[in-house]
């Protein structure tokens, strides 16, 4: 790292950004913008830690973004699962989630980026990922028939 950047421009960056395994947070401009752009992402860092409007997650005050996916059915939620941690595996990189029936509540954040987290680019990238794959299971089947109805 220290051969790629040299000596002038590793000290013009904020060492205070990278966490143990060296991943950059977002700066709070360009944070602000991502999160906004992805649309319906929670910024959980306003929040203070004692919110509780987030359900059973629980994650305001955190460096990190949440939403709640809402799926016809379990089938769909578990489809939706299984498509994005294979996703998850080959960017290496995972999300926080918790599973009730059609509902899928996930929460954001780069482990890598120091004891308690924080949001980087990564967290965007899976984002969108995320809900290009939602998109993709409510457009494609949002109402099919159910197994009994189903001559
Ligand atoms: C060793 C492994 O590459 C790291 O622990 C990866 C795995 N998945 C991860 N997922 C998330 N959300 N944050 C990370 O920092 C992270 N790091």
């Amino acid at each position: 790292m220290y051969c790629i950047l040299g000596r002038t421009s590793i000290s013009r960056l904020s060492l205070s950004t990278f966490g143990r395994r060296g991943v950059a947070t977002l700066d709070a401009s360009t944070r602000t913008a991502q999160i906004n752009a992805l649309g319906s992402w929670v910024d959980t860092l306003p929040l203070s830690s004692g919110d509780n409007t987030l359900g059973v997650v629980g994650t305001g005050g955190r460096d990190a973004i949440y939403k709640e996916y809402a799926f016809r059915d379990f089938s769909q939620a578990f489809g939706f699962m299984t498509r994005v941690g294979l996703e998850a595996e080959k960017m290496d990189h995972h999300p926080e989630w918790f599973n009730v029936y059609n509902r899928v509540e996930v929460t954001l954040s780069t482990h890598d980026a120091g004891p308690n987290g924080g949001l980087s680019e990564r967290d965007i990238k899976l984002a969108k990922a995320m809900d290009e794959i939602a998109n993709e299971i409510l457009e494609r089947n949002p109402n099919p028939p159910t197994l009994t109805s189903v001559p």
